[in-house]
């Protein structure tokens, strides 16, 4: 398979709500777009999200690195299987990569005539996720939290991050809209410090609050305050800022500083580095949830793609971006609705067309 010419361009899809976490606020899906063109007529599909307050990127440098550095790597050459991405890229920054890259797996499983999940040893399945509720006031979170059940989700992810004591009332009210119609699962984006973690996770367990996983409380540098934490609560620890790749994986690990990881392509740019952490974590024993960033369904149907090839070892998926846009103009390939995500039985990843994307 020859890649002859590319198109960049982006997709914008209006939120239902603002996107607020501890880190940054985000108005709208936004994503650079990759198309690979083949002398055959095929068509990949890749995308990548600006993230500067995780990866540091935003769409001038992911544009750039594609243009100069990543995509004159791939033009013209011939490109057949997933060692074959590996061995053709090098350098870029990780969203630039991760683009690429699924868009280069779209291709080569299109070429074999698999969905990509097939291509990397695993089969089309129907995964649910979860809902992430914005950082926001009480009742706020607390009405969207039964906004959330009215569209059938049961697990629900709660962003926090401000003041200690203003989080504990945020999960306060969240747990009384739910009242036990829903799972609850707290992300606190790196904002507390390890007394402040204990602390939260003490006064919600002394009101009886279940709390199914805490997700990132400390900054993604402190692995030994992550390991002491789990040495102080119940609740399993999830390292999500903390692992962007492989060598992350081993390091999280061997510091015994989580319970779970998080793998999303964007931190990892890609799917090569996404399977080595779940292979870490699998090694280790460890599960990983599939999650991904504020992003288009292009790259959250790959995620889901590489969720549905290590079942075994990704046993939770948080890939509800697609879900908090008010529309999806990505067409074809893995449908989401309600917390349900059913994977294409088409080769790749099944997109026909995305409407609305202004070239570049
Ligand atoms: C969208 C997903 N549920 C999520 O919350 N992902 C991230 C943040 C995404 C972003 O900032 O774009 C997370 O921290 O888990
Ligand atoms: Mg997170």
């Amino acid at each position: 398979m020859r890649v002859s010419a590319y198109r960049l361009a982006m997709l914008r899809a209006p939120l239902r709500e603002v996107f607020t976490t501890a880190l940054r606020r985000v108005d709208q899906v936004e994503d650079v777009v990759v198309l690979l063109e083949t002398e055959c007529g095929r068509v990949g599909y890749g995308s990548a999200p600006a993230t500067r307050a995780i990866t540091g990127e935003d769409h001038a440098s992911v544009i750039s690195a594609l243009e100069a550095e990543l995509l004159p790597q791939i033009i013209d050459r011939e490109i057949d299987s997933p060692a074959a991405i590996f061995a053709a890229l090098s350098g870029g920054n990780r969203n630039a990569r991760s683009a690429l890259e699924v868009a280069l797996f779209d291709l080569v499983a299109q070429s074999r005539g698999v969905p990509l999940c097939r291509l990397l040893g695993g089969a089309p399945a129907t995964l649910y996720t979860s809902l992430t509720i914005s950082l926001g006031t009480p009742a706020g979170m607390a009405a969207s939290a039964r906004a959330a059940l009215d569209r059938g989700f049961t697990r629900l992810k709660i962003k926090l991050g401000g003041e200690p004591g203003e989080d504990v009332q945020r999960v306060r009210h969240v747990a009384v809209a739910v009242a036990g119609s829903a799972s609850l699962y707290l992300d606190a984006n790196q904002a507390w410090n390890l007394d402040q973690a204990i602390w939260v996770m003490a006064q919600l367990a002394g009101e009886g609050i279940a709390v199914d996983l805490l997700e990132q409380p400390l900054p993604a540098a402190d692995t030994s305050g992550m390991a002491q934490l789990r040495q102080r609560i119940r609740t399993p620890v999830m390292a999500d800022e903390s692992v962007f790749d492989g060598e992350d994986a081993a390091r999280v690990i061997a510091a015994g500083a989580a319970d779970i990881l998080n793998i999303k392509l964007i931190k990892s740019g890609g799917i090569t580095g996404a399977l080595a952490i779940a292979d870490a974590a699998a090694e280790a024993g460890l599960g990983c949830m599939m999650g991904c960033m504020l992003e288009s369904a292009v790259g959250v149907a790959a995620a889901a793609h590489v969720a549905a090839a290590r079942p075994a070892v990704v046993t939770r998926v948080d890939l509800d971006a697609p879900l908090l846009a008010s529309s999806d103009p990505v067409q074809g390939g893995t449908r989401f609705g309600g917390s349900r995500i059913a994977i294409n039985h088409t080769p790749g990843l099944g997109i026909t067309g995305i409407e609305g994307l202004e070239y570049l």
